[in-house]
């Protein structure tokens, strides 16, 4: 018989992931993490109950926020999708040094207290400050897994290390080592960057050793048909999905890049055929 916390960490999984073992989610941090400016370009998204109407509405399988925008919208998140609560950020207002830190802004009760259905923090891997980062993982993951939640590591190399050895920190062998490094630090979920080929993810997946591997979705592309080739290909490399925020929210209507993310997330199918079907090309 499994103990009475891990049926509690399976089920609340299942919120998020279809039986296909995929999920679509909203991520909606940037108001704190980048700052309102990434609202500007549809200024009423700035409101998270707007917006999260509409992701609910196009089908969207969870939704990712810090605390204080769960309390404003956490109950427009429907009841049989997930709600994730992440629990560590950091301001674009920090001096440079200190932006290679993400401090804890919240606790696993208050995350509970919320309703959420995993909870979630970043540790970037690197950082002068991955101890502090490490620590604060260790804690939030020992305590949620404890009473049943599932616990997702933002997983992002970042550092000037990474730069002076691997040129960028999307090079494939340093994501899979952050992918790895969640792993081993007992991550039920992992979100990190795209390494910028099939070939490439595959082995960041492979790297986690069957922990779900979501990619961060990025910057907005002009073009959709761009982003959905790339998350195209995250699925492909047995990828277990998407967690985007920008090229939702910075989309008038979202609804139908959305639709297709799900046609080809939850449907295998092509880039070019899931535009088409929504109306994107
Ligand atoms: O991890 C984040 C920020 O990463 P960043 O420091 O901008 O590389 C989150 O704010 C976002 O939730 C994440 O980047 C997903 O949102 P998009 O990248 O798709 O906008």
């Amino acid at each position: 018989m499994d103990a009475y916390q891990n049926v509690g960490i399976k089920r609340r999984l299942r919120r998020f992931f279809r039986r296909d073992g995929r999920a679509l989610i909203f991520a909606m941090d940037h108001g704190f993490e980048h700052g309102p400016t990434d609202f500007e370009e549809h200024w009423k998204h700035v409101n998270p109950r707007i917006i999260i109407k509409k992701v609910m509405r196009a089908g969207i399988d969870g939704v990712m926020m810090l605390p204080g925008l769960a309390r404003i919208a956490g109950n427009d998140v429907k009841p049989d999708r997930g709600l994730m609560i992440k629990l560590t950020s950091k301001t674009n207002l920090r001096p440079k040094d200190d932006q290679l830190l993400q401090s804890q802004l919240g606790y696993v009760e208050d995350a509970i207290k919320l309703g959420a259905d995993a909870i979630a923090a970043t540790v970037y891997w690197g950082s002068p400050q991955e101890d502090v980062m490490m620590r604060q993982f260790a804690e939030i993951a020992s305590y949620a897994h404890d009473l049943g939640f599932p616990v997702v590591q933002f997983a992002y190399p970042r550092g000037p290390y990474i730069n002076e050895k691997y040129g960028k920190k999307e090079d494939y062998r340093v994501v899979m080592y952050g992918a790895r490094a969640a792993v081993e630090s007992g991550a039920d979920m992992i979100k990190t960057y795209w390494t910028g080929s099939r070939e490439t993810f595959a082995k960041v997946v492979d790297a986690a050793a069957g922990v779900p591997v979501l990619l961060s979705g990025g910057a907005k592309t002009e073009n959709p048909v761009d982003f959905l080739k790339v998350v195209y290909d995250v699925v492909e490399a047995g990828g277990a999905g998407a967690v985007v925020g920008r090229n939702i929210f910075q989309r008038e209507n979202p609804e139908p890049l959305i639709k297709a993310l799900i046609r080809i997330i939850h449907r295998n199918e092509e880039p070019e055929e899931a535009a088409k079907a929504e109306g994107l090309l």
